[in-house]
């Protein structure tokens, strides 16, 4: 019997921290695949993100979500992001437990300046910094909550993180 598929580790982290940026770094370091909920949900639906959101709405896209987070979990033997707002639902932080979780972490000013308070995001869509200040208040504790290591990176290079977070994997 062969093992279950598990991923390397599982990026998680507020919009803006590097997930995406970070983890393809780290995967091609260790000469593994990058895969990103994100992404596997626009496939699947045939559509950009904010696109589900204004035809289907938050809820829907939620649901989306875990189940693209409990496939992922299941199936990538690498690298694995994990939207943003994934660590709100229960269901997903429950079934991290007992993966290696990084949470790439970042505070509003460095979240702000990599993002910007522009178009595309739609839970960003009215009083963008309010709504960023409020949404990293309301998720820090439970990223922290998922997390087995927690990588800082205000102020740091993307290049820096990775380096981190490939020392942190034991190679
Ligand atoms: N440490 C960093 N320093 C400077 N810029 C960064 C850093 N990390 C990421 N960025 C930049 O910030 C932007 C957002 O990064 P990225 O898309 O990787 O974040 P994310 O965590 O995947 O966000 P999302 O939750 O929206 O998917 C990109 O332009 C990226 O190049
Ligand atoms: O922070 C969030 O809730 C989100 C982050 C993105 O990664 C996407 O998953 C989506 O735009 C929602
Ligand atoms: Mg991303």
């Amino acid at each position: 019997m062969t093992a279950p598929t598990r991923p390397v580790c599982v990026l998680v982290g507020a919009p803006g921290s590097g997930k995406t940026t970070v983890g393809q770094a780290v995967a091609a370091t260790l000469g593994v695949e990058f895969r990103d909920t994100d992404a596997d949900i626009e496939r699947l639906a045939g559509k950009p993100i904010p696109e589900i959101f204004v035809d289907e709405g938050e809820e829907h896209f939620r649901t989306l979500e875990r189940a693209a987070v409990a496939a992922a979990l299941a199936s990538c033997p690498g690298v694995l992001a994990l939207g943003g707002g994934a660590v709100l639902a229960e269901d997903n932080r429950a079934v991290l437990i007992g993966h290696r979780v990084v949470h790439l972490s970042v505070e509003l000013p460095d979240a702000v300046k990599r993002i910007g308070l522009g178009a595309g995001r739609p839970l960003l869509a009215i009083n963008p910094r309010a709504t960023l200040k409020h949404l990293l208040d309301q998720r820090r504790p439970l990223y922290a909550e998922v997390a087995t290591a927690t990588v800082v990176t205000d102020g740091r290079t993307t290049e820096e993180v990775a380096a981190e977070v490939v020392t942190l994997l034991g190679h």
